[in-house]
């Protein structure tokens, strides 16, 4: 059986259209092999078009929070631009794909988190037969991070929590890719392995903090359930990812809690 990766990019990879090219180049080697799924964020995005629209957005460790008035802005950046951006940089590079969000074909179960952060919310995996007919048929599945919840009230999700559900629903390997090399230390050094003793001491020091907070959680609760590490690398140089299935380090490797055995 093929094994999955899902792959996350963060938002600032889709100002770079080289960038964005040289990664859909890489997924289409990948996808010779693998199975791919690319969850995508697009923070950067909403910033700018928030703020052409006359609103400031405030984060709450890490996370947005997201008023009604903004969710029009916000699905707009997330699941219009970001989202069509990235499919059409995957038709480009000839991959057969699909650009979806959260809220499609029953592939999350999803509520609101917090009522102080406004329509912002927390998923689960649901429903995995549409990324399985893509996987089948060899198409890349590219879903945005925006989710509808029971009531048909979307919501906006952090992207790396989403990615996070996507791989837990899939069984795949999580990559997320940021605009850094991996999480980086007290002096700034990039850690190879982050264990939870260091993720809390780092995290009780603010050496881990706004969206790398919410990375390194959503990598730990996931890397705990599957039993796996989850990567935390750079965007910078997508055909790294080429090397890393071949079994070479890449990033930090973010663990879980090691269980006592009983
Ligand atoms: N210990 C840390 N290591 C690396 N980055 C960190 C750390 N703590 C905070 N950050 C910040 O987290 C950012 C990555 O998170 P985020 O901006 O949400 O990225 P993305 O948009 O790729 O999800 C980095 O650019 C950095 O500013
Ligand atoms: C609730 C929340 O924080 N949603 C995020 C969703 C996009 C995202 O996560 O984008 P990056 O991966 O580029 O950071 C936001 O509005 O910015």
């Amino acid at each position: 059986m093929k094994k999955t990766l899902v792959i996350k990019v963060g938002g600032a990879l889709l100002a770079d259209a080289s960038l964005t090219s040289q990664l859909m180049d890489t997924i289409a080697t990948l996808m010779q092999s693998t199975n791919v799924v690319l969850v995508h964020g697009g923070g950067d995005l909403v910033d700018e078009q928030l703020a052409a629209n006359g609103y400031s957005s405030d984060k709450h460790f890490g996370l947005r929070i997201s008023p009604a008035s903004h969710m029009p802005v916000v699905v707009g950046a997330l699941a219009g631009t970001a989202n069509k951006t990235l499919q059409a940089a995957a038709t480009a590079a000839g991959i057969n794909n699909i650009a979806i969000s959260l809220a499609d074909a029953n592939l999350v179960n999803a509520s609101i988190k917090d009522p102080m952060l406004g329509c912002v919310g927390e998923v689960t995996g649901n429903d995995a037969s549409l990324l399985e007919v893509a996987f089948n048929k060899g198409w890349l599945t590219i879903i945005s991070s925006i989710a509808v919840d029971k009531s048909g009230t979307l919501l906006n999700i952090n992207a790396d929590q989403a990615a996070s559900a996507v791989a837990s629903l899939v069984n795949g390997q999580l990559i997320l890719l940021s605009n850094v090399a991996g999480v980086l230390g007290k002096n700034g050094q990039l850690l190879d392995v982050l264990d939870t003793k260091l993720a809390n001491q780092l995290i009780d020091e603010q050496v881990i903090k706004d969206g790398m907070l919410v990375k390194v959680k959503a990598a730990q609760q996931l890397a705990e359930q599957i039993g796996s590490a989850v990567i935390v690398g750079s965007w910078s140089e997508p055909q790294a990812l080429l090397k890393f299935v071949q079994g070479s380090h890449f990033g930090t490797q973010v663990l879980g809690d090691a269980k006592e055995p009983c």
